[in-house]
C-alpha cells in the first residue's frame, strides 16, 4: 500500500520556511472555530402550506424524501437524495444530486449554484424551503492541530473531518470515504485502520475499479480449483485473507451491480462462500470502502443498491476538494518539501506565487499539488504560471510535431483526440514498463504517477493481468 513519504509529526508542517510564514496564509490555530449555521423552513410539503422549521449547523446540509436526510421532505416528487447545500469558499452553494425532478431557485433549474443569502427558496418537487443564514456559533470540539497522522489540513473543513476520524477510527462501525480523485481518501483509509483496534490484524486492500468483472468475485471471496477456466488451484479472496482485520474496497462504486448483492451478503452475514463452493466460512471483517462518485447519485440513478450503500456508509466521511480548502494551500506546499528534504527551495513559493496558487482549481487535487511541488524542487526552477504553463502548451501545437502531422480533419475533433491520447498513453506506458522491468511501483515513482491510477491505466491498455494488485 502506499504510504506518503513524510513521517507524522505535525510539528513538519507549518512555518519550515518561507512558505507559510505570512500571517495571510498562514491560519490561527488559537481562533475559535465558527461553525456556520442555517435556517430552514419548509414553508410547502408536497403542494401544501406548512411552517417546518429546522437550524442545521455545519458545511453541509442533505435534503431529500430518504429519512437520513438533515431536511427529510414528505413529497413524492421529492427524489431521495435530493439535493445538498454545500458550503464553499465563496459561500454556500446548492448543488442537485441527481433528483429526477430538478432543484429550482426563482423558477430557474439548477444543478451547482451559489445560494443567494441571507434569504433564498429552494424549489423541490412540490415543495418549498426557506434558506436563511443564522450567524456563526464558536466551537469547542474542533481540533486545533492542522494534521491527523499523515493527512493535513488547516481548515475548518478538514479539522472537523479529523475530528470525526478521531471518534470513528476507535470503533468496528464500517466507514465510506467520499472524495474527488486525489483528495487523500487512500491516506485516510490508512490512517482509521492505523488507530483503529484492529491496527496490528491484516489489511487487505482491493481496487475495485482495477479488476476486470469477472475476477472481482474471486477477488473478493476467492475460488477452488475447476471453479472456472484457469482456475488451476485453490485461492483465498480479500474476505477471507483480511478475518479479524480490514478489508479496504477502493472505487466501491465501479463494483459491477451484480456483484453488489454477494458483497452486502458477505458483509451483512459475516460469512462468505469461495467460488465453487458450496459450504460458506465465517469471516470477522471490517469494511472500509472509497469511491470519487456520489454514491447517493448512483443510487438514485439505480446504479448502486440502496441496501449496500446503508451497510457500508455507517459512518460517511466527506473529503473536502482542494478548491473548497485553498487556504490548506501553504500547508501542504510546506508537508512536500519536508518530505523531499527540500525546505532550501522555500523561495521557489513566494507569497506571490502562493497566491497564484490559489487561485488554480486543482482538479487533480493534492496529488496534483505534490506534483506540481516536486516538479519545481526537481526543476529548480520558479513556479510557472498556470497560465504561462497553458499558453506553452497551446504554442506547441503551432509547431510542425508529429502530433500535427498525424492530425486527420476527416475525423470529428473528439475521436481525433482521444486516439492520439490513445497512442501516446500506450506508448508512454509500453517504455515506462520495459524501463521498470515491469515492476509497478518502480514505474509509478519514475513517471510520478500513483500506483493504483498507473494500475488502472496499464490495465485498460491491456498491459497488465486485471487484478494484479502488488
Ligand atoms: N491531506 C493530505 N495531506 C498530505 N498528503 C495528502 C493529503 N491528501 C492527499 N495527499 C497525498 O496525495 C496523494 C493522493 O492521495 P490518495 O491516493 O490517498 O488519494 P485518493 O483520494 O485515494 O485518490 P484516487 O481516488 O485517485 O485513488 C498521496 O500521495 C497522498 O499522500
Amino acid at each position: 500500500m502506499n504510504r506518503p513519504p513524510f513521517g507524522s509529526d505535525p510539528s513538519l508542517a507549518p512555518g519550515v520556511s518561507g512558505v507559510g510564514r505570512n500571517s495571510e496564509t498562514t491560519p490561527q490555530f488559537s481562533d475559535p472555530v465558527m461553525i456556520p449555521r442555517l435556517e430552514l423552513c419548509v414553508e410547502r410539503e408536497a403542494g401544501k402550506a406548512t411552517e417546518r422549521v429546522v437550524v442545521l449547523e455545519g458545511e453541509l446540509f442533505r435534503i431529500g424524501s430518504h429519512a437520513s436526510n438533515d431536511l427529510v421532505i414528505t413529497d413524492p416528487m421529492v427524489s431521495r437524495f435530493h439535493c445538498r447545500i454545500a458550503r464553499g469558499p465563496g459561500g454556500f452553494r446548492l448543488l442537485d444530486t441527481g433528483s429526477l425532478n430538478g432543484s429550482r431557485i426563482g423558477g430557474v433549474r439548477l444543478r451547482d449554484a451559489d445560494l443567494p443569502l441571507p434569504e433564498c427558496r429552494i424549489e423541490l418537487g412540490e415543495s418549498i424551503v426557506r434558506v436563511r443564514e443564522l450567524s456563526a456559533t464558536a466551537a469547542d470540539d474542533v481540533p486545533a492541530a492542522p494534521s491527523f497522522g499523515s493527512i493535513f489540513g488547516a481548515s475548518l473543513g478538514m479539522r472537523r473531518m479529523f475530528e470525526l476520524l478521531k471518534r470513528v477510527a476507535k470503533t468496528d462501525a464500517n466507514v465510506l470515504i467520499e472524495g474527488e480523485s486525489g483528495t487523500g481518501k487512500e491516506l485516510i483509509a490508512t490512517e482509521i485502520v492505523r488507530r483503529s483496534p484492529r491496527a496490528n490484524k491484516p489489511l487487505v486492500i482491493v481496487d475495485c475499479g482495477a479488476i476486470s468483472p469477472n475476477l472481482i468475485e474471486s477477488e473478493l471471496f476467492g475460488h477452488v480449483r475447476g471453479a472456472f477456466t484457469g482456475a488451476e488451484r485453490n485461492r483465498v479472496g480479500a474476505f477471507e485473507a483480511a478475518d479479524g482485520g480490514t478489508v479496504f474496497l477502493d472505487e466501491i462504486g465501479e463494483l459491477p451491480l451484480d456483484m453488489q448483492p454477494k458483497l452486502l451478503r458477505a458483509i451483512a452475514s459475516r460469512d462468505i462462500r469461495r467460488m465453487g463452493e458450496n459450504q460458506s466460512r465465517k469471516v470477522d471483517v471490517r469494511v472500509v470502502a472509497a469511491t470519487n462518485r456520489r454514491l447517493e447519485r448512483e443510487v438514485n440513478l439505480g446504479r448502486f443498491r440502496e441496501d449496500l450503500y446503508y451497510r457500508l456508509s455507517v459512518v460517511t466521511v466527506r473529503v473536502p476538494p482542494l478548491r473548497e480548502r485553498i487556504e490548506d494551500v501553504p500547508l501542504l506546499v510546506n508537508c512536500f518539501l519536508s518530505a523531499l528534504e527540500a525546505t532550501d527551495k522555500a523561495h521557489l513559493f513566494s507569497p506571490e506565487v502562493l497566491s497564484e496558487m490559489s487561485r488554480h482549481d486543482w482538479p487533480g487535487n493534492v496529488r496534483e499539488l505534490r506534483n506540481y511541488v516536486e516538479r519545481l524542487v526537481v526543476l529548480e526552477t520558479e513556479a510557472p504560471s498556470f497560465r504561462d504553463e497553458e499558453d506553452g502548451a497551446l504554442g506547441a501545437a503551432d509547431k510542425p510535431t508529429s502530433a500535427a502531422a498525424a492530425v486527420d480533419i476527416e475525423v470529428p475533433f473528439k475521436t481525433a483526440k482521444d486516439t492520439m491520447i490513445d497512442q501516446f498513453e500506450r506508448a508512454y506506458l509500453t517504455m515506462l514498463l520495459a524501463w521498470a522491468e515491469g515492476n509497478v511501483s518502480r514505474a509509478a515513482r519514475k513517471a510520478q504517477l500513483d500506483r493504483m491510477y498507473l494500475h488502472r491505466l496499464l490495465q485498460r491498455h491491456g498491459l497488465r493481468r486485471a487484478g494484479a494488485l502488488e
